[in-house]
């Protein structure tokens, strides 16, 4: 199977190391500097500074130069994966979804506008607790790959598995794209606990009422319980609501300190997907007429509401049952 990843970032880069594990990939980045650091010095030295890559990785500029491939695993952010597949030439290549966020404006999920750019191209979706430095180091690490056709599920995981990496099978694609979505948002939750001083019993609070919002949202959307609770629902959460490798923690951690969003996001290279999923998860919430209270929170604080305020606002909410 020969494997194609679209997107120079991290996590782009991280995934094309694992696929190099069983063969040779070709990644396409935007940046003419990632191309040729990746071609010419084995390095991603502009997102994954510091690995070396493997040789079985080549990078290209060009989109065409995908043709070829048998499956693309499709790394772009979510709010760029729309305008990336629509100049793809092949429309009937298999696409690995593995960014994590909702489409703004259309509050599409990134499945959803796959489908729309490439309609009967078969999904899938690969997602779980993965900081993308410890990936492409070769640390142990678990996904859900989720596809509704069993038999390309098993093809893909025999491609990308390896002692290291071990892919986990599903079918619920919706579950596993919610899982990741919105976990990011729910870290950007936890980030300001942590910047603000609040506590590990407070952290732990958001992380459980942050599941029961991703549980009441994801159920609302189609999605089975079991895989919220898998890797690319609570693993995911647990792991970045918990460390500052996390983008979107650190972000939530510049919030607690009392810093603006404007701020914290004009400078940054790198993606916090929860910025741009929050407002549009939060309507769709509110479509769905689900309560997501720490979403809304986390939305206030990235309009400018202080700190201190958004906090004491969420703990004065009325008292209520836990399920
Ligand atoms: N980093 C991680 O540990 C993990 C990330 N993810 C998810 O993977 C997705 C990609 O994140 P990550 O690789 O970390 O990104 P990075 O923050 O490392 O890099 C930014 C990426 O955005 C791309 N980009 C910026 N603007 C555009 C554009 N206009 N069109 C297309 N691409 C653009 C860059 O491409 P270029 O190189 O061409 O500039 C680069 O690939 C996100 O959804 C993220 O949530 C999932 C699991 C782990
Ligand atoms: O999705 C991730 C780990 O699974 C990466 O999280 P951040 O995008 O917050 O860095």
């Amino acid at each position: 199977m020969r494997i194609g990843v679209i997107g120079g970032g991290a996590w782009g880069t991280a995934l094309a190391q694992v696929a190099a594990r069983g063969g040779e990939v070709l990644l396409w980045a935007r940046e003419e500097e990632v191309v040729a650091a990746i071609n010419d010095r084995h390095e991603n030295s502009m997102f994954l500074p510091g690995v070396p890559l493997s040789p079985a990785i080549r990078a290209t500029g060009a989109l065409d130069d995908l043709a070829d491939r048998d499956a693309l695993l499709v790394v772009a952010p979510a709010q760029h994966v729309g305008a990336v597949l629509n100049l793809l030439p092949s429309k009937d290549t298999p696409l690995v979804l593995c960014a994590k966020g909702i489409e703004a404006g259309s509050r599409r999920l990134v499945g959803e506008v796959a489908q729309a750019a490439h309609p009967g191209a078969p999904i899938a979706v690969l997602s779980g607790p993965t900081f993308a430095h410890e990936v492409a180091v070769g640390l142990p690490t678990a996904v859900t790959l989720a596809c509704a056709d069993s038999a390309l599920q098993v093809r893909l995981a025999e491609r990308l598995a390896s002692p290291t990496f071990r892919p986990y099978a599903s079918s619920d694609v919706i579950g596993a794209e919610i899982g990741g979505a919105v976990k990011n948002v729910l870290a950007i939750a936890c980030g300001v606990v942590e910047g603000a001083g609040l506590g590990q019993n407070a952290r732990a609070a958001l992380i459980a009422r942050g599941f029961a919002e991703m549980t009441r949202f994801g159920l609302a959307r189609g999605a089975r319980a079991e895989t919220l609770a898998g890797l690319s629902g609570l693993g995911d959460l647990v792991l970045t609501c918990s460390s500052t490798s996390s983008r979107n923690f650190s972000l939530g951690v510049g919030l607690g300190q009392g810093r603006s969003a404007t701020d914290l996001l004009a400078d940054r290279r790198t993606v916090a997907e929860g910025a741009f999923t929050a407002p549009v998860l939060a309507e769709a919430a509110a479509e769905a007429g689900v309560d997501m209270p720490i979403t809304d929170a986390v939305c206030h604080l990235l309009q400018g509401a202080p700190a201190s305020e958004v906090i004491s606002s969420l703990l004065a909410r009325p008292r209520r049952d836990e399920a």
